[in-house]
């Protein structure tokens, strides 16, 4: 168990920032997935906490030791990376039995280490084999276990299942959280899958060109994005342009009360915000499609403007093709120059609901 601190840490490669005086305190087992699109820095940034980079300002500290300056193999770090770049001339338990090896540990613990560590990953009857006769999730499996078998006080993870099927991938983020768990290792864990984000994190890093929009547990990330970004990056979510005047919007179809000075803002709702009701009136929205998943569905709606929006309907109604409807936002943000700049009461009351544990 550990507590990962990171100090202004920022990296340029020749002008450009590819980290920009990020900070963030990790606490003691916990999972920290950073999240963003291509480019926004993620894999960098923990390459320097790995120590395969250095950083060009900033400090990097493990239990308040500094550790900026240590080479990869003198950190408490362990890293997996999307490719496992495991030996093919050595069988499964050697492996994972390499880095132990180096140590010069004694025989015996190795050989105990080694199992527990594979039965960890549930591999248990694999020592034998050779890693060229596995399949890419068992691959992934052993770089897991080869990282774990050092017991190294913080787990990095970059993409470690990117190259995997969606099934696979599910099941092994869900070992991964597990095992986690049950070490109680501190994690990041580098994602550009939003659902891997939600489903894995304790809390959610959203990275956008080399720095940080929001730092979050999931459910925050979800109901009070604190930019435009972080709304349209994380779930689904609609946008409409409107010039707000006196307090309110002056969108025809969503004349949303919003109490900022006049001027541009973007309001934006969830599909499951967004309430349709029957029109009779022509030029309001019309129904452009509408797709039953049991649960849901979830209608597209196109106002008199162009824009397609994405509400989520009880199955029960189904919501004809060409039918004229009348959309209400029941919640919703509204941003300018990408900042949060209002949230209507009703994310509020979630806002309350969620910290009295109520949800
Ligand atoms: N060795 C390098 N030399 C020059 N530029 C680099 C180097 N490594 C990364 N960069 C640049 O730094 C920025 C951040 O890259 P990084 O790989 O950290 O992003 P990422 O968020 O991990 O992206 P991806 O999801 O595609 O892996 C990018 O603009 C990238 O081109």
């Amino acid at each position: 168990m550990a507590r990962l601190t990171i100090k202004g840490v920022s990296k340029t490669f020749g002008a450009s920032f590819a980290v920009r005086d990020f900070s963030l305190d990790v606490d003691d087992g916990e999972l920290v997935c950073l999240l963003g699109p291509s480019g926004s820095g993620k894999s960098t940034l923990l390459r320097m906490i790995g120590g395969f980079e250095r950083p060009s300002a900033g400090s990097i500290l493990v239990d308040a030791k500094d550790i900026t300056a240590l080479p990869p193999e003198k950190r408490p770090t362990g890293m997996v990376f999307q490719s496992h770049a495991l030996w093919t001339h050595m069988d499964v338990f050697n492996n994972i039995a390499f880095g132990l090896k180096i140590r010069r540990m004694p025989k015996s613990e190795i050989k105990e280490r080694v199992e527990n560590a594979l039965a960890l990953v549930g591999l248990s009857n694999y020592g034998n084999r050779m890693t060229t006769q596995l399949s890419g999730g068992q691959q992934q499996r052993v770089a897991l276990a080869r990282s774990l078998v050092l017991e190294p006080k913080i787990l990095l993870l970059d993409e470690p299942f990117a190259s995997l099927d969606q099934h696979l991938r599910e099941r092994l983020r869900e070992e991964v959280r597990d095992i986690q768990q049950r070490l109680g290792i501190t994690t990041l864990f580098v994602t550009h899958g939003q659902d891997e984000a939600l489903a894995l994190a304790d809390r959610i890093v959203v990275m956008r060109d080399g720095g940080t929009d929001q730092i979050a547990p999931p459910d925050v990330i979800y109901r009070e994005p604190k930019t435009e970004f972080v709304a349209g990056f994380i779930g689904s979510m609609n946008f409409v342009r409107a010039n707000i005047r006196n307090g309110i919007s002056e969108h025809p179809d969503f004349p949303l009360a919003v109490p900022v000075e006049d001027g541009d803002a973007v309001l934006a709702f969830r599909p499951e915000a967004l309430v349709l009701s029957p029109s009779k009136t022509p030029n309001t929205a019309i129904v452009h499609r509408s797709i039953d998943f049991g649960t849901h569905r979830i209608v597209d709606i196109d106002l008199a403007d162009g824009a397609r929006l994405k509400a989520m309907t009880p199955p029960d109604v189904d919501w004809t093709r060409g039918s004229l409807v009348e959309p209400t936002a029941t919640a919703y943000f509204a941003f300018r120059d990408n900042k949060l700049i209002h949230q209507s009461a009703a994310s509020g009351e979630l806002q309350t609901n969620r910290v009295f544990g109520h949800v």
